[in-house]
């Protein structure tokens, strides 16, 4: 006879990872011997106090209905290896996992995907996918050295147009998707847009996550662009960009002013003018368009004016992912 003593006991013996294996005579009609649930991961985690650490942004979905959603936001994965980035890179190849441990900021992808064909730039896609649950303390870091290695074909972006379905905090989201004239409208908008054809294809509530942050959760996917709408380098886009941003309040030409050296000044009219933008437009109000004519003529003038080209460079810091972390204003 099962008594609710052994059916206690063979829970806990689950719960701790011993198999059993329950014979006994029992009567169906009776509900005190009904057999035990099986342990959700939640509760696993709770009975061996498996904490989550903040300092990582450890915030886990362990929701099955969840998780599915947002595999399906990356659209039809079949015949794809799938690179899942943190808890550590795990590569699914066919029904192989490889896992990488690793901090995912200084993680080389370039030589990852070994069975995965190469193809052309402006073909489609290739057969790689990279979906990532990202950690909130370096999701803007990390979107903006993609979005960089994205410019210059370069990790997962010498296999072809590797897309992207990440997670990132809703309002993150909605400013990577911000169109012209959004009040959302921030300097990663014209970084993600530029180079991406950037979707909010869901929102997770955070209460679905273990632990729940306090924030929603936005659902982007991101599939490179054959041609970026600003033709030039990315260290000058990411530059123009970032001063014209830093007085959002203000008009664009208060920003554009500190791209020029004090003796070099007058070239930031000249630049507006020659660009046919209006000074007193705000940041927000600018179209890539615009940003693109901007650029092409603050590159020009770094190779004309040797005084600026000097000044560029000792304000340039091309490989501090911690510089341009704060790509949100
Ligand atoms: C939001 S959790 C997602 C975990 C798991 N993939 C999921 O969906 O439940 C983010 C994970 O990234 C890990 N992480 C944080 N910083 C990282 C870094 N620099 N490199 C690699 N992984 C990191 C955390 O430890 C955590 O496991």
């Amino acid at each position: 006879m099962i008594t609710q003593k052994v059916l206690d006991l063979t829970l806990l013996l689950i719960v701790i990872g011993i198999p059993v294996v329950l014979i006994g005579l029992h009567n169906m009609s009776n509900p005190a011997l009904r057999l035990p649930p099986i342990p959700t991961i939640q509760e696993l985690i709770r009975v061996y106090k498996l904490g989550a650490r903040k300092r990582l942004s450890q915030n886990f979905l362990l929701n099955q209905a969840a998780i599915q959603k947002l595999v399906n936001c990356a659209g039809d994965l079949k015949g794809c290896s799938v690179c899942e980035t943190l808890s550590s890179a795990y590569t699914y190849i066919g029904k192989n996992m490889r896992i990488f441990h690793g901090d995912v900021l200084k993680f080389n992808m370039t030589d990852t995907f070994t069975n995965v064909e190469k193809r052309d730039w402006h073909d489609e896609p290739p057969d790689v996918h990279i979906i990532g649950n990202l950690p909130f303390n370096i999701s803007t870091p990390l979107i903006i050295l993609w979005l960089r290695q994205i410019s210059q074909r370069q990790g997962p972006w010498s296999y072809g147009r590797t897309r992207l379905t990440l997670t990132f905090q809703k309002e993150v989201g909605e400013r990577m998707v911000a169109d012209i004239m959004d009040k959302q409208r921030s300097r990663l908008s014209i970084m993600c847009q530029h180079l991406c054809d950037v979707k909010v294809k869901h929102i997770i509530p955070g209460k679905v996550f273990v632990p729940a942050p306090k924030v929603d959760v936005s659902v982007v996917t991101f599939t490179p662009l054959r041609m970026p709408r600003i033709t030039q380098p990315y260290h000058i886009v990411e530059k123009v960009v970032r001063h014209t941003f830093h007085y959002r309040q203000k008009y664009c030409k208060r920003g554009l002013e500190t791209l020029f050296p004090p003796d070099l000044s007058h070239l930031c009219g000249e630049m507006l003018d020659k660009a046919d933008i209006d000074p007193t437009t705000r940041p927000q109000q600018l179209s890539i368009d615009e940003f693109d004519r901007l650029c092409s003529i603050y590159s020009s003038y770094c190779e004309e004016y040797r005084g600026l080209f000097e000044y560029y460079y000792r304000d340039q810091h091309p490989n501090s992912v911690e510089l341009i972390a704060t790509a949100g204003d």
